[in-house]
């Protein structure tokens, strides 16, 4: 039940239009029902007043009850199409919601998300959210319509006849509470079998389109395709099999149905027989049984979407209530002086790793000042960039922009002042625009050529056929490494940041361009502190300082390597 309330906080908005939709649905169902049960006493007693001959047939009173029965139908019809419109615009509202709060618990836990596989990501941001989002309409309505159509129907039923009323409640609670009983077991345990192959299906496929290149290199195109295949075939036996519990369920609440009907029947002629029911009275009971066991033939389904969406709430609780891979401050400092960047004896471990990282690393950089930081690969280089944006938090020791705490820093904060070209750069689907903006939302043309023109990339776009508009395809995969490269340094470029942290600017270039690289982003950032991570020379060419990262500490090297 945790879950349930978990899922009903997150989806509040949607609440009245939910409750709304629900209220339609049970005046709609509850039409369906008065439809039947009056149409049942109106054919029966027009029936009977036309045997009674030509005086009892002009006594007989044919408008009110066919008011009535025109009243019902008119009413059903326009119930239920007040409940489609109203529950599925709560359902999209809610899915929406739902949406963009998964999205925002998700952006400051991201580095988690690394623990996850991106194809199962995605199923939790679509299709857990989506399941999620229309549950109440889903699981919990045809669960509420049954118990309170279901009591309504019982209770008119037992004004009739008492005995009718205590069979109808019996057939109700048998079809509405014992085959779903009987069939829970099974129910959820293919919910969360059909979950976990989707799962994989989804998570295989992303990646398989992902590394589509290097499938085709591996000669694996047939063995990927049949892994696939088989993982879907398995997925499709194990919806038939659901299909068919849920077929089966409505097949057993209409047998009950039936042996209601015949119940009835047995209880109408022996009522019938005492006089305690009239003759109209007997097909009026028949036709309201028929129709209230309808009440309880969604049941089943929605205990199947009921599973579904526990299990989509658990897995995005797991996702979205991870602890946090920074502590968040106590208060947070909207604006520091970032003249000077402080570390004193930090000590840092991955979480979950016994190894330090860092062990005593200490540094002190001045505005202006440009630093290289070398290093023996896995030293903590990139470790020591996370701690500098507060990508992960050090255990001990402290690290200060200009005397504030950086703990007491937020990322924005910190994003609006370091600029980072880091080597695993992600470039957006879409145009050059589109990327350069999102860099500088207000960037204007003129500034966006002149951020192009320093990243020396300027000349290559405007041979493109679309200039700015060109689309570089997903990852930048439309442009050559060099340029993907360039656009990203012309993105940080575009920013104008106080703090520049380069992690190996000029991997994959030939060292003459390297140079010409590093020589560019310096001309257009003048001012800016540089922080240069690299294994190799060329970028150390035009450092200041040169520090050594070993051991999980900081040395002062003079001089050029
Ligand atoms: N997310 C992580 N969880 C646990 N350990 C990690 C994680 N990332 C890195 N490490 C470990 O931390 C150590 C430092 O890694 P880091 O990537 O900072 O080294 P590096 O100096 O940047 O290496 P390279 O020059 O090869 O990029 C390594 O032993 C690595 O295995």
């Amino acid at each position: 039940m945790t879950e349930l309330r978990y899922a009903f906080r997150l989806i509040a908005p949607a609440r009245g239009k939910m409750i709304f939709g629900f209220s339609f649905a049970c005046l709609a169902s509850l039409s369906g029902f008065g439809l039947l049960f009056l149409s049942g006493w109106l054919i029966a007693a027009a029936a009977a007043a036309g045997l009674g001959g030509i005086v009892t047939r002009n006594l007989f009173n044919l408008f009110m009850p066919a008011a009535g029965v025109r009243f019902f139908a008119t009413a059903r019809i326009l119930t239920r199409y007040g409940e489609r419109l109203v529950a599925h615009d709560a359902a999209l509202e809610s899915v929406s919601v739902l949406r963009s709060w998964v999205f925002t618990r998700l952006i400051p836990r991201s580095t988690l998300l690394t623990d996850h596989r991106s194809g199962d990501v995605l199923g939790r941001l679509v299709s857990d959210t989506q399941t999620v989002g229309q549950f109440p309409i889903d699981a919990l309505m045809p669960f509420g319509v049954a118990a309170i159509c279901g009591t309504v129907s019982v209770a008119i039923t037992t004004v009739f006849s008492l005995q009718a009323g205590l069979l109808l409640a019996l057939a109700l609670l048998l079809g509405g509470v014992g085959v779903p009983s009987l069939v829970g077991r099974r129910v959820d345990h293919d919910v969360q079998r059909l979950a976990e192959l989707g799962d994989n299906f989804r998570a295989d496929l992303v990646e398989a389109v992902q590394c589509a290149g290097d499938i085709i290199l591996c000669d694996a195109v047939a063995r990927t395709v049949a892994s696939l295949n088989a993982t879907q075939d398995l997925s499709g036996k194990m919806q038939l099999r659901s299909l068919a519990w849920s077929h089966a369920s409505r097949q057993m609440v209409a047998f009950i149905a039936v042996l209601a009907v015949a119940g009835m029947l047995m209880i109408g002629a022996h009522a019938l027989q005492s006089q305690a029911l009239s003759t109209p009275e007997l097909p009026m009971l028949i036709l309201g049984t028929m129709a209230a066991m309808e009440f309880v033939s969604g049941v089943v389904p929605a205990r199947q979407a009921l599973a579904r969406a526990r299990l989509s709430i658990r897995r995005l609780m797991t996702l979205c209530e991870a602890p946090l891979p920074v502590a968040e401050a106590e208060n947070v400092w909207k604006s520091a002086d970032f003249t000077r960047l402080v570390m004193r004896d930090v000590q840092f471990g991955y979480a979950g790793s016994r190894k330090k990282v860092l062990k005593g690393c200490s540094l002190s950089i001045h505005s202006g000042e440009r630093i290289g930081v070398v290093g023996p690969s896995g030293a903590g280089k990139s470790s020591l960039i996370r701690l500098l944006l507060r990508l992960e938090d050090y255990q001990s020791g402290s690290i200060q922009w200009g005397g504030t705490d950086l703990k007491q820093l937020d990322t924005q904060t910190l994003s609006t002042q370091i600029g980072v070209l880091s080597q695993d750069f992600h470039l957006f689907q879409g145009s050059v625009r589109r990327n350069l903006l999102l860099a500088r939302p207000d960037a204007t043309d003129a500034e966006m050529w002149a951020a192009l023109s320093s990243a020396c990339l300027a000349e290559d776009i405007r041979l493109m056929e679309n200039g700015l508009n060109t689309l570089i395809g997903e990852h930048g995969m439309r442009l050559s490494g060099g340029q993907a490269r360039r656009l990203a340094v012309a993105q940080t470029i575009l920013r104008q940041p106080r703090w520049i942290i380069l992690d190996e600017p000029t991997e994959g270039l030939p060292p003459e361009k390297g140079r010409d690289l590093i020589a560019s982003i310096l001309a257009a950032l003048p001012q800016t502190t540089v922080l240069c991570i690299t294994h190799r020379p060329e970028p150390l060419e035009f450092m200041q300082r040169v520090l050594r990262l070993e051991d999980g500490r900081l040395h002062e090297r003079e001089g050029l390597p």
